[in-house]
């Protein structure tokens, strides 16, 4: 069975303009002069994903949305589909990121519901997990992860592309990170889950690494047992930044 290649996935977040799109085209320049071995994806915010795939059209970096709703259509004031994003040149959707589930009330169903709407519209889900700060310290970190596999993950996917991103709430844009064996072991639990709800298929599903991830960080982080690959956010928004961890990979 092959290893899957590493997935490097730049969050922008609620970052960037029509501007930012130079940073974009410099990573896609460089791996096109230096071809890596990672599959590289950029998210933008939902306003840039049509202009960024045009931009991004031929090289080897793929377009992500943020999130989307779970429905295909209706009356929904300020969503946007998988369908929407997937028109627009997306290939990749960020699912039950940290941000949506504290600040937009996801839940693991809500979550699980996205990921079914994003399956329908051919999107590979990357679906966010990840422990706050007082789970951590309450010793709760792998229960947290655990249950939110379970809680987001639906039986569809034991038959499509996807990766799970473990994301420790408090080592986003924090700086700080837990310890190689702290993601160790995090990434390990996640495996088995993966392995108990899609058996063979989970063995291969990428568990990227996301939280506070720089070029100085990623080699370390990126060769932890069952890191397939890191969700980026403060670190793509420079591509000499975003490129430094992809070519740790
Ligand atoms: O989706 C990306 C993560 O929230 C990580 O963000 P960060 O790299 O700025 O800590």
């Amino acid at each position: 069975m092959t290893t899957p290649r590493p997935l490097i996935a730049g969050n922008w977040k609620m970052n960037g303009l029509a501007a930012s799109l130079d940073e974009a085209r410099a990573v896609a320049a460089a791996l096109d002069a230096h071809p890596v071995g990672a599959r590289v994806a950029l998210c933008p915010p939902a306003t840039l994903v049509e202009r960024m795939a045009q931009v991004l059209a031929g090289t080897g970096v793929a377009i992500g949305g943020q999130d989307c709703r779970a429905e295909a259509g209706g009356a929904f004031t300020g969503d946007i589909s998988a369908e929407m994003l997937a028109e627009a040149g997306a290939s990749l959707v960020i699912l039950g990121h940290s941000e949506r589930r504290a600040g937009h009330g996801e839940t693991d169903s809500d979550v699980a519901a996205k990921v079914a709407g994003a399956l329908r519209a051919g999107l590979e889900p990357i679906v966010c997990v990840g422990e706050t700060l007082e789970q951590r310290q309450a010793g709760q970190a792998l229960a947290v992860v655990t249950g939110q596999l379970r809680g987001s993950l639906p039986a569809a996917l034991a038959d499509a592309d996807f990766a799970v991103a473990y994301e420790p709430v408090w080592a986003i844009g924090s700086g700080l990170t837990p310890s190689l064996a702290e993601i160790e072991e995090v990434h390990v639990a996640a495996r088995a889950t993966l392995v108990e709800l899609f058996g063979a298929a989970g063995a291969r599903v990428p568990i990227l690494y996301g939280g506070s991830v720089k070029p100085s960080n990623a080699r370390d982080i990126l060769a932890v047992k069952d890191v397939g690959g890191a969700l980026v956010g403060g670190a793509s928004l420079k591509a000499a930044d975003f490129l430094g961890i992809i070519n740790a990979a």
